[in-house]
């Protein structure tokens, strides 16, 4: 069990909160001229990962109570109880082992007293004897025909990690097709329908509780498209199979569970990726490369269980995430890749952060007085520069930036990679180091503008600054720092839930709406108008109903 300690009662808070009104004028640019060591007491390295968080409003002392702040949430103590398999989703009675889906080293894991790593690697030997099959085109179809391509029907934590990686892993691709349905819209499933052949088109359906309402319906429809082309049911073994916790559902659907890859309830849907549900990332590229994928986040689970705090990045990523949310009140975190492959990375985390951190209970069951998870966005540079940067620059809101770019490019056409790196590097530098009047005056002069022309001119093109940045400069985007990448961001979130004294693995906060949808799904099938709502959504129902 996490013990419950308040952030606000956290003993190093009200030292930042003292710390902060001190220093909250503080400019980055000052601290650089007052320490040419900046950079080296700022950044840290880990493989081919450097991580560096100078261009943030933090001092030497700051850096030492946030620490503080780690040690008084007994944070060392929550990461053994996560590694350790302890029931750390209290209100799941659920303990939390992504990390034993990666862990290469294979030690004991222990819940309830059994160690879970020989059905983790049952699992991994499964699914590699498997996609290789699939992948040499052994595994046919039901007409004899090998498979060309797989469509994953999954969502939420079923759906975007397999996405992200497999964008980002694309450089590894093979010759297979990958195509994801998650939205229940007809629309997602049509159109991707339209692109696939069923002789030759494999389906994953990934559920980790196999009743979501949207992967049933995709899955559905899926089935009879397919039974409708080939005629009988036995076409269904060669071309569906399920990755799921729950064999029930399962075998209800269908499928039988020979094809089926297993998972277990302390996988948190969010953090699934590594499990089975990562079959159409070994389908995509190998299993060779996931493999390389779970050594690249083993590793970072080594560090971020062992390295000291002051050099640990997914506690430094996570302190200062706290330093502006809860200090500066910053609303939002930005993610942005400076690489097109990662190009959902940011989406990924908007549900690994605001799924796991976006809760108002604390974990002694009261309210919290204190702001919890922001609201993660971001889009690949130079993409997002052209589009939200001004606001990041000039806009009222502050808004902390995480900037990641690779110093090999899977890509080295012409002059790209320079370009593409000399935008993230004049970004964060801009971003810190803003525009004086001087500066614009001087530009003007250079230029032989007249006064008359440009004085009115000079407020509007300066620039503040002193907007804090993080940036990863990474030696390439490959599987394995893939893998340290996100699981540096998935620790992130979980100290930063131990800090802020709440549950990171729960997510009560889907259920109202689709329980509300499920009673309103069968006033659809009928054109009696519906009076049981309040008027906004009987309105809104009756009108969708006159229409149809
Ligand atoms: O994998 P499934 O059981 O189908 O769940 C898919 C998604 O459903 C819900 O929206 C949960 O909040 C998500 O955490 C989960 O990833």
């Amino acid at each position: 069990m996490l013990k419950s300690i308040p952030f606000t009662q956290n003993p190093a808070y009200a030292k930042l909160l003292a710390h902060f009104e001190a220093t909250q004028s503080v400019q980055i640019k000052d601290l650089f001229a007052e320490d040419t060591e900046r950079f080296n007491r700022f950044s840290t390295r880990f493989e081919d990962i450097l991580l560096d968080y100078s261009k943030n409003r933090i001092t030497e002392e700051t850096k030492q109570l946030l620490l503080e702040l780690a040690q008084g949430a007994e944070l060392k103590d929550a990461i053994e109880q996560l590694f350790t398999g302890q029931k750390i989703n209290a209100t799941e009675d659920r303990a939390v082992l992504h990390v034993a889906l990666r862990n290469r080293s294979n030690t004991p894991i222990e819940v309830d007293g059994a160690d879970v790593m020989p059905e983790v690697n049952a699992v991994l030997d499964k699914m590699k004897t498997f996609s290789e099959k699939v992948i040499s085109g052994e595994w046919k179809g039901y007409t004899g025909q090998v498979i060309t391509d797989v469509v994953n029907i999954g969502i939420g934590g079923s759906d975007l990690g397999p996405v992200m990686v497999t964008e980002a892993l694309k450089p590894y691709k093979n010759h297979l097709n990958l195509h994801f349905v998650s939205n229940v819209d007809g629309t997602h499933i049509a159109e991707t329908l339209k692109a696939v052949n069923p002789e030759t088109t494999l389906f994953l359906i990934a559920s980790k509780t196999f009743t979501t309402q949207e992967t049933m319906t995709n899955a559905h429809t899926a089935r009879t498209w397919l039974l409708d082309a080939a005629g009988d049911d036995s076409a269904v073994a060669k071309h569906f199979v399920a990755i799921s916790t729950n064999e029930k559902e399962v075998s209800k659907f269908g499928i039988d569970t020979e094809n089926m890859f297993v998972f277990w309830d302390w996988v948190g849907g969010r953090y699934s990726l590594w499990s089975a549900i990562g079959l159409s990332i070994i389908l995509s590229v190998g299993y060779e490369n996931f493999v390389e994928l779970l050594e690249g986040a083993h590793a970072m689970d080594n560090h971020f269980r062992t390295a000291a705090f002051e050099e640990n990045i997914p506690v430094t990523l996570a302190l200062l995430g706290i330093w502006y949310n809860n200090f500066y009140g910053a609303q939002t975190q930005v993610i942005l890749p400076y690489d097109q492959y990662l190009h959902r990375f940011a989406a990924y985390f908007q549900q690994g952060d605001m799924e796991s951190n976006g809760k108002y209970v604390g974990r002694d069951g009261q309210p919290v007085d204190y702001q919890t998870g922001p609201i993660i966005w971001g889009e690949p540079g130079t993409n997002g520069q052209h589009a939200f940067y001004q606001l990041i620059h000039q806009g009222t809101k502050l808004i902390p930036a995480d900037f990641i770019a690779p110093a090999i490019s899977h890509n080295p056409i012409g002059e790209h990679h320079k370009i593409l790196l000399s935008n993230f590097f004049a970004q964060t530098e801009a971003l810190m180091n803003g525009k004086t009047a001087e500066e614009v005056i001087a530009e003007f002069q250079s230029k032989n503008v007249s006064p008359e022309v440009y004085e009115s001119l000079v407020a509007f093109k300066v620039f503040e600054g002193n907007r804090p940045t993080n940036s990863f400069l990474v030696k390439s985007i490959t599987p394995r720092t893939l893998g340290s990448l996100i699981a540096a961001y998935e620790h992130k979130i979980f100290v930063q839930g131990v800090i802020w004294n709440i549950y990171s693995f729960d997510q009560w906060g889907v259920e109202l709406g689709k329980q509300l949808a499920s009673k309103i799904y069968p006033e659809l099938q009928n054109d009696e108008p519906v009076n049981d709502h309040d008027g906004s959504t009987n309105g809104l129902i009756n009108a969708y109903k006159a229409w149809r």
